[in-house]
């Protein structure tokens, strides 16, 4: 009791602890519980057996709205209780729903202790025995706080159940946590309960009954108090949190209330123990009462319980309709979700078809529309046009009706003037008829004249013929007379006047040939020449190719040739040979269209088997050094050559190399090459007047791919240097200072080497002919040695009087050299050509010598007249 009293002094804090191993606590608590209540305060009692609350009694319940302190009495029953007052529901395991009670196996609530508090052993006892029962009516209302089973189960399992786990208690307690045992009953009074626990110490084995009592006070100290315990049993939800639909009166919580009218308390003297006493049992008397009535209703709630069990079943069985039927639902659900897929799909396919025609129609809708418009556009375009047309048509009309009045009007005066049209045509007609008759007459003389024209045109193609076969004649004759004058033929080019203001010199040519040349000064006597052809100021390039190709055949066989350009300076030496400022544009020079010839006769079908090889190679002899005019641009001019004369009259130039032209597109560039090396060449020498010789050879090798037979053509064109300049040095030798007086004796030396070997070959001495006296005669000695060669001399003369002495003076010179008569056979064997005239060496007269006009032979009459393409023949 002292210990009771000591925790009920405790009773303030929040959370008070009452542990006791007489059953006749909770009454006492209730008691002191009561006798504590206070309008301010709230009191809870809560009975523990073991871990596990077994009954729950709350006074004071607040229903002012005030805010009031929140007191919990735990009583713990030390002393375990007997198994089946202990009998209730336990969760076997967490994840298993609870068991039903089947039913209250003790239920009551203790009733009122009737001694008096004075008899404080008894009293206890009286207490204890109270408490007993207290707490076997809290343990059966505990049973009956038991939520329902979420399942229902039947009755006989429910009571297997029970049992089983009425026996299982003790030994699970410890190991087995603590769990509200009322559903949604977490507030603060069960936190403290479990706060409270936490610090209960271990609870031994075999468990022990625990009593909480809260008590709250409703009403002043002086008040009487009414204490209500409530057991209530719930249904809680089912673990998967679904809520099956319940019947009617499913879940309905069943409840029994007990209400107590404690005496209301008394004061008393302390010494008053027996007053106190009395009191006491008051208050156990009412508890009794209590108690009884609880046993009546826990019958009620027995039976409740049993009803509603019968429901749960009921329910469970109804649930189990509902999930089959709620199957069956779901395969309808997932059909009619597969069938609404399908639909959909249908339907999206549907609209989709929709749009497409809807777009199509559009589309052609559109396209009508465009149709129509242009339709329409083209309707109104042509009414545009039939509207101008018809204002167009009207002006015309209009314009019609006009000339209609006009014609009419003309007409009239036409019909006027028919009149005297008529009389004209009259005597038209009889014009006419007249100028027939003439016509008639014409017609006659016309075919008369026709038959004339056809005779002559008998006779001029007869006249033609003739002519043909007199040239060939002539030609014949030409050949010859070339024989019979020998391989060296003169003639004689007179350069055009140019722009200058000089007197032209009077120039006659007497003779039709064109072999006569006069120079006839203004005073003294004249000057006549005789040359095999003398070229006019107005002769054409072509006109002395013509004359000099005749030489070309000759080289194809494998003949040698020379052409000696001779004149005074600026007379057209150059012009000839090469043409105009030594280029290969028009009009051409005799090298270039030399070239041309034989590039063509070498390509002729007539050239057969055989294949030719055209070289050239460009000299320049200056003070008697030989120099390479084809070297490359930029090279030495100090280079040496030397003539060396090799095996069967054949000469070579060290270091000087023929150059093969695979075209004669190249003709024009070494031309070109060989321009630009002599102006570097008379740099190089200092010497602004004076030219040297030029000698450009072709050579022409034949090979005949049929015999093996080779043949050697070469041409020589020899640009000799101007004769007055050699005569001007002459002239000057005594002025000149040692280095140009030795100029003077080297030019004159070169140009009279070549006429000591003509003169020399002329009078048949050619073994003593001084090939070696110059350079020029030595690199041409080849060509002087064989007998058949064919000597050009064309000397150019200025038209200009102030240059006749130079004139003059190549004329006398040209004139020594025609003079002479070179006939094959010399030494060596004589030509085809020339056999049938070289066995007589015809002596020349002198043509040349400026003192006779008339002197010329009778023999030189006939000019050979050579056309290219018949000498290939
Ligand atoms: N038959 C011609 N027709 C037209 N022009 C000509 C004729 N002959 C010469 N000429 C012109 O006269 C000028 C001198 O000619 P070219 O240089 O050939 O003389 P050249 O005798 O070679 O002179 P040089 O002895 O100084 O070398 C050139 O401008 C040339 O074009």
């Amino acid at each position: 009791m002292d210990q009771l009293n000591r925790s009920l002094s405790k009773l303030k804090p929040p959370s008070t602890i009452v542990r006791s191993n007489s059953s006749s606590a909770l009454s006492t608590a209730l008691a002191v519980a009561a006798a504590a209540m206070n309008e301010n305060e709230n009191y809870s009692a809560t009975a523990f057996f073991g871990n596990r609350s077994i009954g729950t009694t709350t006074t004071g319940t607040d229903k002012r709205n005030e805010p009031k302190k929140d007191h919990t009495l735990t009583l713990e029953m030390l002393e375990p209780l007997p198994p089946k007052t202990v009998a209730g529901v336990k969760r076997k395991a967490e994840d298993e729903p609870p068991s039903r009670p089947s039913r209250v196996a003790a239920a009551g609530t203790a009733g009122p202790s009737k001694r008096p508090t004075s008899n404080t052993r008894g009293a206890t006892a009286t207490t204890a025995g109270a408490a007993r029962k207290v707490a076997g009516a809290a343990a059966g209302t505990q049973r009956q706080q038991h939520p329902p089973p979420t399942k229902p189960a039947g009755r006989a399992q429910l009571q297997a159940q029970t049992r089983q786990t009425s026996r299982a208690i003790p030994a699970a307690r410890p190991a087995t946590a603590k769990a509200p045992l009322t559903s949604g009953k977490a507030g603060p009074t069960a936190a403290a309960s479990r706060a409270t626990r936490t610090t209960t110490p271990p609870v031994p084995a075999g468990g022990r009954p625990r009593a909480v009592l809260s008590a709250r006070p409703k009403t002043g100290p002086s008040q009487p108090v009414t204490t209500r315990a409530t057991t209530r049993s719930r249904s809680t939800t089912p673990a998967t949190g679904t809520q099956p639909a319940q019947p009617r009166g499913a879940g309905k919580a069943a409840e029994v209330s007990v209400d107590i009218e404690l005496p209301a308390k008394k004061k008393r003297a302390a010494w008053d123990t027996k007053g106190r006493l009395q009191d006491m049992e008051e208050v156990t008397g009412a508890l009794y009462d209590m108690l009884n009535k609880s046993t009546g209703n826990i019958t009620e709630m027995t039976q409740s319980l049993e009803s509603n069990a019968n429901k749960i079943s009921e329910l469970e069985s109804f649930r189990i309709g509902l999930e089959s039927k709620v199957v069956d639902k779901d395969i309808e659900h997932s059909d009619m979700l597969q069938k609404m897929s399908t639909v959909e799909q249908e339907i999206f396919m549907l609209n989709r078809k929709h749009l497409d025609n809807t777009k199509a129609m559009q589309s052609k809708q559109e396209m009508e529309v465009d149709q129509q418009k242009s339709i329409q556009a083209r309707l109104q375009q042509d009414l545009d046009t039939t509207e101008s047309s018809l204002r167009i048509a009207t002006n015309q009309l209009e314009q019609q009706i006009q000339e209609s009045a006009n014609l009419r009007t003309t007409i009239s005066t036409q019909s006027s003037n028919c009149l005297s049209f008529e009389t004209d045509n009259r005597a038209l007609k009889l014009k006419i008829e007249r100028t027939e008759g003439t016509v008639a007459k014409r017609v006659v003389t016309i075919k008369e004249l026709e038959r004339q024209l056809s005779d002559s045109e008998t006779q001029a193609r007869k006249l033609q013929q003739k002519a043909k076969d007199e040239e060939a004649s002539r030609r014949k004759l030409s050949n010859a007379i070339m024989d019979l004058k020998g391989h060296i033929r003169v003639f004689c080019r007179v350069r055009p006047y140019g722009s200058t203001d000089d007197a032209v010199a009077s120039i006659n040519y007497p003779d039709l040939e064109g072999r006569e040349i006069v120079l006839a000064p203004t005073k003294g006597p004249k000057y006549p020449f005789t040359f095999d052809k003398v070229f006019a100021a107005t002769s054409s390039q072509e006109d002395i190719f013509d004359e000099v190709s005749y030489m070309l055949p000759s080289i194809m066989n494998g003949g040698n040739a020379c052409v000696f350009a001779y004149g005074a300076t600026q007379t057209g030496k150059s012009y000839t040979l090469e043409g105009p400022s030594s280029t290969a544009e028009e009009p051409l020079g005799l090298i270039p269209r030399s070239i041309l010839w034989i590039y063509e006769a070498t390509r002729a079908p007539e050239s057969n088997d055989w294949r030719y090889t055209v070289e050239v190679r460009h000299i320049g002899i200056y003070n008697e050094t030989i120099y390479d005019l084809h070297a490359p641009e930029g090279s030495s001019t100090g280079t040496k050559h030397e003539i060396h004369s090799i095996a069967g009259n054949k000469i070579i130039v060290s270091g000087v190399n023929m150059t093969e032209l695979k075209s004669a597109v190249m003709m024009g560039s070494l031309l070109r090459t060989a321009q630009r090396r002599q102006a570097s060449i008379r740099t190089s020498l200092k010497d602004g007047y004076y030219s040297g010789h030029s000698v450009f050879t072709i050579r022409v090798v034949g090979v005949n791919s049929g015999t093996g037979k080779t043949k050697e053509g070469v041409l020589h064109f020899v640009d000799l240097v101007a004769s007055d300049a050699a005569s001007e040095v002459a002239k000057k030798d005594s002025g000149f200072e040692d280095s140009d007086k030795k100029k003077a004796p080297e030019i004159d030396q070169s140009l009279k080497g070549v006429e000591d070997v003509i003169l020399t070959l002329s009078s048949h001495k050619d073994s003593q002919a001084p090939y070696l006296g110059s350079k020029l005669t030595h690199l041409l000695q080849g060509s002087f040695v064989d007998g058949n060669t064919k000597m050009l001399f064309v000397v150019h003369i200025s038209p200009l009087s102030m240059h006749l002495e130079q004139t003059l003076r190549s004329l006398r010179f040209a004139a020594k050299v025609n003079n002479c008569l070179l006939v094959g056979g010399l030494n060596s064997a004589p030509s085809p050509s020339t056999s049938s005239s070289s066995a007589a060496a015809v002596p020349r007269k002198a043509g040349g010598s400026g003192s006779t006009s008339s002197s010329a032979t009778s023999s030189s009459s006939v000019t050979a007249v050579v056309p290219r393409r018949s000498k290939l023949t």
